[in-house]
């Protein structure tokens, strides 16, 4: 059952996953104004630009650190973020994702942070960013880039999101599932623009919505596949579909061997 219903209105599974995200972020910035967050930001380090890397030939690889999901619950019991990281990075991998909400994925900020401290390849905060305060927590916490999601972004709200994260040094992830998403993140001028296979109203997952949304992207943006990955002949066929990056989660946490698999992805993708 993928929605729930309150009060006589449908609510989906990401409007529930959101209510839970501003509760916790209430809390927070009760506790770290977001003067005091701007503060703390002047003594991080400069951010990584993934993008150069990405639009090398080939295929590149964002490997996330995903302990559970609301689609499929709990993955792997990761309990040291910092060490999987490590092994996505000798690997191969391009980058870092990690999840970094709480109730439904089991992140957290501690797990940005002991991420960045053990690779040197950028790291992006996955979260349900819709607030400038958490990209100010993500530039702190040590993230080069942040995830924006359309679908959660109306109005203005996307541009000025996309603004201050290009403003503070990170790199926006501007993610789309739709075609009216696209063209917004297109119009609003994202250079890295990620199709999610999963929407994240229903959880249904299509791998094929990248194959038909490909043609939108204009020329010279960088195109991500995100989620529905299973194996190497997945990401292979992101790649012929033209994505320069595929962002996987759980295929890599399961595999047991994580380093060998972000390389063997790699391989099929870019010998096929
Ligand atoms: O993974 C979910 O079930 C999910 C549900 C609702 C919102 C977001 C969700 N996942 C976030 C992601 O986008 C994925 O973690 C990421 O793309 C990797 O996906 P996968 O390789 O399929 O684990």
């Amino acid at each position: 059952m993928n929605m729930r219903h309150e009060e006589g209105i449908d609510v989906s599974v990401l409007d529930g996953i959101l209510d839970g995200v501003l509760e916790d972020l209430a809390q927070r910035q009760s506790e770290v104004p977001l003067r005091e967050l701007q503060a703390r930001a002047a003594d991080i380090p400069p951010t990584m630009d993934p993008l150069p890397k990405f639009r090398e030939p080939g295929v590149s690889i964002i490997a996330e650190v995903k302990r559970k999901s609301p689609s499929k619950g709990a993955l792997a019991d990761i309990t040291d973020p910092a060490g999987l990281a490590s092994e996505y990075a000798l690997g191969g991998a391009s980058a870092i994702s990690v999840l970094t909400e709480q109730r439904r994925f089991g992140g957290s900020l501690a797990d940005l942070a002991a991420v960045r401290k053990a690779v040197d390849i950028p790291v992006l905060r996955k979260d349900f960013i819709v607030t400038p305060y958490q990209l100010w927590e993500a530039r702190v916490w040590g993230a080069d880039l942040a995830l924006l999601m359309v679908v959660s972004l109306p109005g203005g709200q996307l541009r000025d999101l996309l603004g201050l994260a290009t403003e503070i040094g990170l790199t926006a992830l501007v993610e789309a599932h739709t075609e009216d998403e696209l063209s917004r993140a297109v119009d609003a001028g994202a250079e890295l623009i990620g199709v999610n296979a999963r929407d994240l109203t229903t959880l249904n997952v299509d791998r094929t919505v990248l194959k038909r949304l490909v043609p939108q992207i204009p020329e010279g943006r960088v195109r991500v596949a995100e989620s529905g990955v299973s194996g190497p002949a997945d990401v292979a066929d992101y790649h012929q579909w033209g994505a320069d990056v595929v962002l996987v989660g759980e295929a890599l946490v399961r595999s047991g061997d994580p380093r060998s698999s972000v390389g063997e992805f790699i391989r099929q993708a870019t010998t096929r």
